[in-house]
């Protein structure tokens, strides 16, 4: 049983079509990345998964349970982190992860929590209104980990995290993963995105353009990634007929391989190694995920359901896109 499943979901607020035959699948345990510019559906999607919004057409099921009919236990196994989050200014972080926990009916200790999100036990007894927005942030964190729930939706997550919390964040999202939580996390911050997810949506005006692993998306797109290595001698191994190596140059003690295909370059390295080539350094580069969305949503991808293509075909029909 998928952790998600949406089927033909349809909303319009009047005229407006906020999605449009939606449908997604995500696994139980994977971290997946829902993406697309602004009023391209996401929250309208967050919201009719939690049965905030019900949908014009189409229905979706969380955890097993249609959204509607189980919306209350749906929610009893969710942990939301909304942005920009009510929280109630009067009272401490602590009262917050006491009403939060006494909600979930967990074990947990507002303690527990407030270590993991690295907030200071001296500051859970402060008033939330003398919070920064980092520390509400976090606290936002704690109440949607509360009571170990089975799926994390993240909205925005890092909003408002120094270095540190935005590290301690994604340290969460990644173990909460491991212990088999899905974690749906929607983001416009796309550093994040990369950071911590399985697989990743992009939502264009109500409808999916894609999902794929990033580096699948790289490469339906003609991404190349560059290894760079520096060697102590010329190397005799013929890297060009490695599976996913377009090229591969050497010059001054330097060779440049380009890969079509990012898991090629540790395939480079391997065929090195084995040729007893000795490496001096090494560095890579690999097209941002900036790059990657901006070419999936200014219209000039078609939409490419990963479904009806094998990776090569799309290769085919997409190479060139970034020149
Ligand atoms: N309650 C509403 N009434 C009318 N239109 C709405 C309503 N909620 C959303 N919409 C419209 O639906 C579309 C999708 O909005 P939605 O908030 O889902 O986008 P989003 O992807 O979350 O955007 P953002 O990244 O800016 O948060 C937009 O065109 C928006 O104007």
């Amino acid at each position: 049983m998928s952790a998600i499943q949406v089927d033909g979901l349809t909303k319009r607020f009047g005229d407006e079509v906020a999605l449009e035959g939606l449908d997604l699948v995500v696994e139980r345990g994977e971290v997946f990345g829902f993406l697309g510019p602004n009023g391209a559906g996401k929250s309208t999607t967050i919201n009719v998964l939690l049965d905030f919004v019900r949908p014009t057409a189409g229905s979706a099921s969380v955890l097993g349970m249609d959204t509607r009919a189980g919306s209350e236990a749906i929610r009893a196994r969710t942990g939301v982190l909304a942005e920009g989050i009510d929280l109630y200014e009067r009272l401490t972080g602590r009262r917050h992860l006491e009403l939060a926990l006494g909600w979930a009916d967990g074990e947990e200790t507002p303690g527990g929590l407030l270590e993991r999100v690295g907030l200071a036990v001296a500051d859970a007894d402060r008033s939330v209104g003398e919070y920064s927005t980092g520390m509400k942030q976090r606290l936002a964190l704690a109440m949607a980990l509360a009571g170990d729930p089975d799926l994390l939706v993240l909205d925005e997550p890092a909003a408002g995290l120094d270095p540190n919390g935005i590290r301690t964040m994604r340290e969460l999202v990644r173990s909460e993963a491991e212990q088999g939580t899905t974690v749906f996390f929607s983001s416009h911050d796309l550093d994040q995105v990369e950071a911590v997810c399985d697989r990743v949506a992009i939502l264009n005006d109500g409808k999916l353009i894609t999902v794929d692993t990033i580096d699948g998306l790289r490469e339906a797109i003609g991404a190349r990634s560059e290894l760079y290595l520096r060697l102590a001698d010329e190397p005799d191994a013929d890297l060009s007929t490695i599976d996913g190596v377009a090229d591969a140059e050497y010059d001054d003690d330097r060779l440049v391989v380009t890969c079509a295909d990012p898991r090629a370059k540790a395939r480079a390295i391997g065929r090195l190694l084995d040729a007893d080539v000795e490496v001096l350094d090494v560095d890579a580069s690999s097209v941002a995920l900036e790059d990657v969305f901006a070419t999936y949503t200014d219209g000039e991808v078609d939409i490419v359901r990963e479904e009806e293509t094998a990776a090569d075909d799309r290769h085919g029909r997409l190479s060139g896109v970034l020149g």
